[in-house]
Parts: C-alpha cells; sequence; structure tokens
C-alpha cells in the first residue's frame, strides 16, 4: 500500500472507528441514566431493595466495561469472501433499536475467531485480514494481510503465504515495545496456535505445556477471558488463577479487567488458606515431604486417632458412672456414619454419648449396654418414642427396651439429667477429650509438636527420619507447605454449622422485633399527624424493615470468593503448574470438582523441591476428568540468540527437550563478564549500569543468598521485588514468569548448586526480551561455556 493510499484507508477507518465511539457515549448516558434511576426507585420491600441491588450491580458492571473498552476499542477487520465486513474489539456493540445490527464483534464471539486463525492456506472465508493501530479515538495506522489474492487481484505485497504468524507487523510492534512491570493484554495479536488454546472446550483438565515466552500466562488469562464470556456456568461462579508469586501477581493482575473481566480471584498456593499467611520458610527436604500425596493419609489418621473409643467415667451427684469402650465406639460409628466430617460427626456423637450417660445416671443404661449391638439407633428410636409423649402419659413405671425404670427418676428425666451433665465442666472436659472440637490449625500443631501423634498417624507411610523432619514446635508459625496441609484438614474435620445456623436465625427474629417497634412507633406518629403529613410510603412493612435491619454482604465477588475456602469455581486456572505438590493439586481440585482447569506451566523449568517432571503423572491421581495436553512451540518473548545460549542447559536438563521457534532476533549475542572473586558486586553493578535500556526494565537474577548484596550494590535497585523500578534484583524463583527488557545473570555456579539448579538458570537466562549477559567468578560453568566473554 502506497503512503497515500494507507492516508486514506486511515481516514476510511477513522470514520467508522467515530462511529463507534459515538454508540459507545450514547450507551454511556444510557447507562448513566438508568443507573440513576435505579438508585432513586422509592419500593423498600426486601425484593425491591434486592431487585435495585442487581440492577445497579449490572449496570454498574456495564459502564465499567465501556470504560475499560475505551482504549483499542476497535483493533481489527475482516473483509468477508460473500462482500460483508467485520469489525472486531474488546467489547460487543449494536446499533441502536430497532435495527440492532451488529456493529462491532467481541472478541471471544464465535463470528471473531477467524481473525486470529485465517491463514491463506485456510481462510475460513476471509479474503483480507487488517490490524488497526489507534492511539485513542484516533486511526494511526492500518496493516493488511491479503489471505485470497485472486479475491483482490492485488500485488500481493503485504503478504508472506509461509507464514505462520497473523499480522505479523502488529506483532513485532508489539514485541518490540518496552516493558513496564505490568503484563499487557495480548487480544490484538494473538496467533492461531495459542487462539486453540483460547477456545478449547472448558470440559476437563487442559495442560498447556510451552518453553518460556510461548505465551503460556497470556494464553491462560485470556482463555479465562474466554471461558467467562462464553460459559455462563463459569461466570457464574468465577475463575480462580493461581500464580507462582505475590510478585507474579502484581505482574498480571491488569491483563483481565483491561479485558473487562471482573469476576477472577487472583492468588498464589500460598495465599488458599484464609486467615493464614505462612511466615516460616523451611527446608527443600521438608517442603517435598509435606507436599507428598501420603501426607493425606497421615491427616486422615492423625483425625481418627483424635476420636476415641475408651471407657469414659464421670463423676457425677456424688456417684461415678462408667461407659464402656465398646458404648463409646457404637457411639463413634453411628456418629461416623451420620456425617462425614470430624467436627460436624461431634455434636452426634456427643448427643449419644451423653444420652448413654444420662442413662446410665437415671439407671436406664443397664438394657443399653446388654444390646449395644443392635446400635444406637433402634435403642434411642425407642427412648424417643418414649419422650415425645408427655410427661403425663408416662406411667410411674414405664419398659423400655426391656428397661425397667422408676417412673419418677426415669426416661422423661433425661433431657433434664442431659442438660445437668453438659452444665458439669468435668463431664465436658471428658467428652471434649474423647472427641475434641478441633481447627486445622491445631490438629496440625498438635500433629507436628508431639512425636507420639505423629507416630501413630505415620506408621507404615513415613520413617524416622522423615518424622523427625516433620517435627515442630508448637506456635512457631506456618509456612507455604503448611498451606495444603491446612486445608486438607478443614475437609476432615469440617465446620458444625448449626450454632451459626442458630444465630441466624436469632439475628432475623432480632430484626423481626425490631420491625414490629419500629411499626409501632410510626403507628403512634401516623396517628398523632393531622390529615397526611406523614408520607404512607414512609408506613412500611414488618418484613420490609427486618430486611433493611439485616446486614447486607457489601463485598465483591472476588473479595467473598477469595474469603471462602469452600467456593468452589466454574475454572481454575494454574500458572507455573510444574511446582506444585500433590498436597497443592488436592486442595486445588477442591476448588473445582467439575475438574475443569487450565494448567499451564512448563516441565524443564521446574524449579522448586516438588517439582513435576511429567504432567500425567503430576494430575492423573487427582482427577477422574479427561486430561488433554497442547503444546505451544513459538517463543515470543526471548531472542533467537538468547534461546540459543540457553539452549546447552536445556539439554543438560533434558537432551531430549524441544527448544521454541522465536520469532525475533536482535543480533546481539549473550556475553559473559568475568570478576574478580571479591568484586561480585561491583562487577554486576557496572555491567547493569552499561547493559539497561533507556526507558525499559532490567533484571539481575542471582543465587537467593546473593540479593541483598546485590540490591546494596545496584544503583536504583529497590529493597523488594518492585516489578515498576526500572532496575530489581531477585532470586530465579522470584524472577519466574516475568520479563525484563535487559537480563544480567550473575554467579551462574551459585543458581546451579542449589536444588534443581540447572532449571533455575534456564529461568533466569530466559526472562529477556533483549540483551543477556552473565556475570561470574571463577570457572564459568560447562554448559555457559560456548559464551563470547
Ligand atoms: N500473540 C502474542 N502477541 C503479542 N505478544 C505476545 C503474544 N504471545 C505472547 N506474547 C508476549 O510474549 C511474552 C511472553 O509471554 P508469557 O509470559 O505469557 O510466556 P510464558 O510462556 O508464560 O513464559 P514463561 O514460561 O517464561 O513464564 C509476553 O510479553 C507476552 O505478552
Amino acid at each position: 500500500m502506497s503512503p497515500s493510499q494507507a492516508d486514506q484507508e486511515i481516514e476510511r477507518e477513522q470514520h467508522y472507528v467515530d462511529r463507534l465511539y459515538a454508540r459507545v457515549d450514547e450507551l454511556r448516558t444510557e447507562v448513566q441514566e438508568s443507573l440513576d434511576q435505579a438508585l432513586l426507585a422509592r419500593g423498600s420491600s426486601e425484593r425491591d431493595l434486592l431487585e435495585r441491588e442487581a440492577s445497579v450491580d449490572r449496570l454498574t458492571e456495564r459502564a465499567t466495561a465501556l470504560d475499560r473498552a475505551e482504549q483499542g476499542l476497535c483493533f481489527g477487520r475482516l473483509d468477508l469472501e460473500d462482500g460483508h465486513v467485520r469489525y472486531v474489539g474488546r467489547t460487543g456493540l449494536r446499533a441502536p433499536a430497532p435495527e440492532r445490527t451488529p456493529l462491532l464483534l467481541d472478541w471471544r464471539a464465535p463470528g471473531a475467531r477467524a481473525f486470529y486463525v485465517a491463514t491463506p492456506a485456510n481462510n475460513h472465508g476471509v479474503v483480507r485480514r487488517r490490524h488497526l493501530r489507534t492511539e485513542r479515538r484516533r486511526v494511526t495506522g492500518v496493516e493488511d494481510e491479503l489471505l485470497d489474492l485472486d479475491a483482490f487481484g492485488a500485488d500481493g505485497s503485504t503478504l508472506d503465504a509461509g507464514t505462520e504468524l497473523q499480522g505479523e507487523g502488529a506483532l513485532m510492534a508489539a514485541l518490540a515495545e518496552r516493558r513496564t512491570g505490568r503484563m499487557r493484554d495480548i487480544v490484538t495479536t494473538l496467533q492461531a496456535e495459542q487462539d486453540d488454546v483460547v477456545r478449547a472446550t472448558s470440559a476437563g483438565v487442559l495442560v498447556v505445556q510451552g518453553g518460556p515466552g510461548t505465551g503460556k500466562t497470556a494464553v491462560a488469562l485470556h482463555r479465562a477471558a474466554y471461558l467467562l464470556y462464553a460459559r455462563p456456568e463459569v461466570a457464574r461462579q468465577g475463575v480462580l488463577v493461581v500464580g507462582p508469586s505475590t510478585t507474579f501477581l502484581d505482574y498480571i493482575e491488569q491483563v483481565l479487567p483491561s479485558l473487562g473481566e471482573t469476576q477472577v480471584v487472583l492468588t498464589t498456593t500460598d495465599g488458599l488458606f484464609p486467615g493464614v499467611t505462612p511466615t516460616v520458610t523451611e527446608p527443600a527436604e521438608v517442603v517435598r515431604l509435606k507436599g507428598e500425596a501420603a501426607m493425606a493419609e497421615v491427616l486422615v489418621r492423625a483425625v481418627r486417632d483424635r476420636e476415641r473409643a475408651v471407657d469414659v467415667e464421670v463423676r457425677f451427684d456424688g456417684e461415678v458412672h462408667r461407659l464402656p469402650a465398646k458404648t463409646v465406639r457404637a457411639a463413634a460409628d453411628e456418629a461416623s456414619r451420620a456425617a462425614r466430617t470430624h467436627n460436624v460427626a461431634r455434636r452426634t456423637f456427643r448427643e449419644l454419648v451423653l444420652r448413654a450417660l444420662a442413662m446410665e445416671v437415671v439407671g436406664a443404661g443397664y438394657r443399653l449396654l446388654q444390646d449395644v449391638e443392635e446400635g444406637f439407633e433402634n435403642e434411642l428410636a425407642r427412648f424417643d418414642t418414649s419422650l415425645s409423649r408427655s410427661p403425663d402419659e408416662i406411667p410411674a413405671r414405664v419398659e423400655v427396651a426391656g428397661t425397667e425404670v422408676d417412673g419418677v427418676t426415669g426416661v422423661h428425666e433425661l433431657p433434664h439429667v442431659e442438660r445437668e451433665l453438659l452444665a458439669d465442666p468435668y463431664v465436658t472436659s471428658a467428652l471434649e477429650d474423647i472427641w475434641p472440637l478441633l481447627t486445622p490449625q491445631q490438629l496440625l500443631e498438635d500433629l507436628f509438636g508431639d512425636p507420639d501423634r505423629l507416630a501413630s498417624a505415620s506408621r507404615g507411610l513415613l520413617d524416622g527420619d522423615e518424622r523427625a523432619l516433620l517435627h515442630r514446635e508448637p506456635g512457631s508459625g506456618w509456612s507455604a507447605a503448611d498451606v495444603p496441609l491446612l486445608d486438607e484438614a478443614a475437609e476432615l474435620l469440617g465446620v458444625d454449622e448449626t450454632e451459626s445456623r442458630q444465630q441466624r436465625a436469632a439475628h432475623r427474629r432480632e430484626a423481626a422485633r425490631f420491625a414490629r417497634q419500629v411499626l409501632r412507633s410510626n403507628d403512634l406518629l401516623a396517628e398523632e399527624a393531622d390529615g397526611d403529613a406523614v408520607d404512607p410510603a414512609a408506613l412500611l412493612t414488618e418484613e420490609d424493615l427486618a430486611g433493611r435491619h439485616a446486614a447486607r454482604d457489601h463485598r465483591s465477588f472476588a473479595e467473598k470468593a477469595a474469603a471462602d475456602r469452600t467456593w468452589t469455581y466454574g475454572h481454575v486456572v494454574v500458572d507455573e503448574a510444574q511446582e506444585l505438590s500433590a498436597m497443592t493439586w488436592r486442595a486445588l481440585f477442591r476448588r473445582c470438582p467439575a475438574g475443569s482447569m487450565t494448567v499451564v506451566g512448563d516441565v524443564h523449568q521446574g524449579s522448586g523441591p516438588s517439582a513435576a517432571t511429567s504432567w500425567e503423572l503430576a494430575l492423573a491421581p487427582h482427577t477422574s476428568a479427561r486430561i488433554r495436553q497442547q503444546e505451544l512451540t513459538v517463543g515470543y518473548r526471548t531472542p533467537e540468540e538468547v534461546m540459543a545460549a540457553a539452549t546447552p542447559v536445556l539439554a543438560a536438563l533434558d537432551p531430549g527437550a524441544s527448544v521454541p521457534t522465536s520469532v525475533r532476533s536482535t543480533g546481539l549475542a549473550p556475553r559473559r563478564v568475568t570478576a574478580a572473586p571479591d568484586d561480585l558486586a561491583g562487577a554486576v553493578a557496572a555491567t547493569v549500569a552499561r547493559d539497561r535500556p533507556a526507558g525499559g526494565s532490567t533484571a539481575v537474577v542471582a543465587p537467593a543468598a546473593l540479593v541483598p548484596v546485590l540490591r546494596d550494590a545496584v544503583a536504583d535497585a529497590p529493597t523488594g521485588t518492585d516489578l515498576l523500578a526500572d532496575v530489581v534484583v531477585l532470586s530465579p524463583a522470584e524472577a519466574k514468569g516475568l520479563e525484563f527488557d535487559a537480563v544480567v545473570v550473575a554467579e551462574p555456579a551459585g543458581i546451579i548448586a542449589e536444588p534443581r539448579g540447572l532449571g533455575q538458570l534456564y529461568v533466569a537466562m530466559t526472562r529477556t526480551t533483549g540483551t543477556l549477559t552473565v556475570v561470574h567468578t571463577g570457572e564459568i560453568p560447562d554448559v555457559l561455556a560456548h559464551l563470547e566473554p
């Protein structure tokens, strides 16, 4: 296209884009008016209030979506074989009623798919794909790809028939932009193999394996946005996105909002158990051990060990009463049948044991002990039948299950005796001792703090050395590896909600009482007022006022879901998933029982103690859902030269591993700098000063132990991991998933010496979009010997 032709095209597109923005402005006004109306609506019944709240939420959401679509509203155009034209953008727009013709297709709509996947070989009915570049509301450029030369009879000068890339110019421009410390969406330049992942069915587990910089993170986030748009069941329950670190979450936090999505919770695996923030760092072998699947069985047994069928002896009213272990076991069995979890079953257990004790006290226990094999249920049913009769109906001598009881201290006395028993601290402490109410924290502290308990729970599962690794003094804080164990424990223990249900019911009663009072005073006001001085609308019904008085939950979706351990999501996205332990996978699959997950990672970048080497092995034990695997093969971040430099490291990790094909080349070969043994920091600082690109980002990636001293040495480097700073110093674990314009890897031998050190070095080297320099003291490790000095 000649420059003047291009100008004409830009002008033509500007007209259309103006029309789109005019429609957006119109919709904004409409939404604002509806919002004002909704806020002023008068109805005051509970139902009115709920409806008002729902429509305010919906309209606010729409207003936010329109605001978010403002930048880059329209970025693509498809010219179809049948002469129709479709525009593609960040949100869908239609002309006003009655026409309602589509003006702009949401990028996730089925009709927009061709924008990402059409090629000359398979053009999906598209003759021309056009990328529109815009700044604010102004069109600044167009880039065309002709997918059917015949249709246009064009010269084909812009077409590279062999290219695998869609919108190459736009893609290269996007990739060449300086990194800002915040990931951007890639909705305008998503490539065909990526689009396949984004739109894949939500059923089952989709594993996306790919080398560094192949767009796994970007694609997983676009997939979340796609599923929220296309699958109502996912939108209803929301999406959980799990990343490797809070620094990483900061890095990706803008992407989904920029795509208009808010039904998303971002978390690290550390954050999966609300109320616990890990503060303790543990040695790798402890982390590995705590992550093993065997720990699930250890916890099952630890809970079972807290449910003790032992003889119970209580002193009550000056007398000693005994229940033999057999009776207590029968109560325990019955309780376990009645409820799956320890704390919930505990209520039944206590009721049964109390009843048995009460019977013992009133002398009715005899027969029960005899017939314990019959089970509590039959026995108690008979007692309950007799209790349901009024005491007046109970004869002085009753015969219950063959037991003759004196009517005065007989069966009808049981509830009273039970209450008395429950008020006796000796009795409650005896009951608590055999089946205590437990929090997950208590269970783990007791288990790890007491070698006997640990030995009992782990017999045949862990050896003595492993038990010693797990031992920890109570109160010493929580580690990241404890989080999935707490979650597992919470699952086994459950929550007895009877009391909170009772509290809620009491709260409702209180609200109704309040309402009655107010209504009464309103009536008085009405009586006192002359004529029509009192607004009849002010005379509310009892139900209205109760509803108003009831506390409303004004938290956002993400706040509510994140605070609720038992929230189940419509879909879960896991990034850097190769690092997750078996125990963490268990916790995550509980968050999505349907098993709808996108799992992205690279088994070659595994660097933690639990890192997986095979997706099948890591996932299959945790789900019966189908596991599909898709591979991304093109590297968008790391230039060809850097990828070549990192290849020997990858080959040392896995000789059969395939290297992603880089789309870019910088012509800059990675280099190495040899520092004097006592001047690593000085050499790193000097290298950073030389390498750092103006207006771009630079990272020094160093062994964790050297990070503090290098942060001190490097000018401008913050003490933490603030990615908005121009220069940061990070460990390989902190750098995971991130990218920078320039990377300096410091002391590679120190990185390699750490557990899974080669994987960590591979991560460190592949963070750059531009230059890579390795600074080392002493001998250069073999895998880097090829770097030019
Ligand atoms: N289609 C695309 N268009 C524009 N940019 C892209 C595209 N695909 C990937 N990128 C960019 O490439 C870079 C790497 O992407 P991303 O971080 O998602 O890769 P990754 O596979 O998760 O890498 P790693 O395994 O190293 O964490 C990002 O800057 C991303 O925006």
